[in-house]
């Protein structure tokens, strides 16, 4: 069964799940605006919400429009803090070299995702625990069927 939480929202009209299951609310644009090749833009959503306690949701790129159109977000996922009472905005990128695209009014330009989040007690020591990984990253694990050092 699908968990559920109470959002509390002021909205022209409310974020919506595309499908039973999907994890993100598409946010529609509050603002027209057009993207030339290459170009962001910061564009409002209309939809303030307050968040539980323990919760933070996090805008991120839908996969058509990046796929299709190059349109990506410049801050994904960008996070909205529980506390965050102002009007979620979206940082669109048009990656597209040659195409312009345009957003109206109303078009699905994003989606939200709800989430629980851990905040972390910082406790400092002198040294960490020993573990499989250790220091090893930024590819340490190779890139193609080989393991252990990279190319
Ligand atoms: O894509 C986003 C990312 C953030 N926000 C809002 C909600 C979030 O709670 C607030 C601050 O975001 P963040 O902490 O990422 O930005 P900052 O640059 O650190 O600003 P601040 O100093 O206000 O925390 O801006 C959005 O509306 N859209
Ligand atoms: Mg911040």
């Amino acid at each position: 069964m699908t968990e559920s939480v109470d959002v509390l929202i002021i909205a022209p009209e409310l974020p919506s799940y595309a499908h039973p299951g999907d994890a993100g609310a598409d946010l529609r644009a509050a603002e027209a605006v057009r993207l030339d090749p290459g170009q962001r833009a910061l564009v409002g959503t209309g939809v303030a919400i307050a968040l539980p306690d323990g919760f933070a949701a996090f805008v991120v790129p839908r996969s058509g429009l990046a796929t299709k159109h190059g349109i990506t977000i410049v801050n994904s996922p960008g996070t909205v803090d529980a506390g965050y009472r102002g009007e979620i905005k979206v940082t669109l990128l048009n990656t597209d070299a040659r195409e312009a695209y345009d957003v109206a009014v109303g078009d699905r330009i994003a989606q939200l995702i709800v989430m629980p989040v851990s905040r972390a007690r910082f406790v400092p020591v002198e040294t960490l625990p020993g573990s499989a990984r250790g220091e090893g990253g930024f590819g340490s694990s190779g890139y193609g069927t080989e393991t252990g050092a990279g190319r």
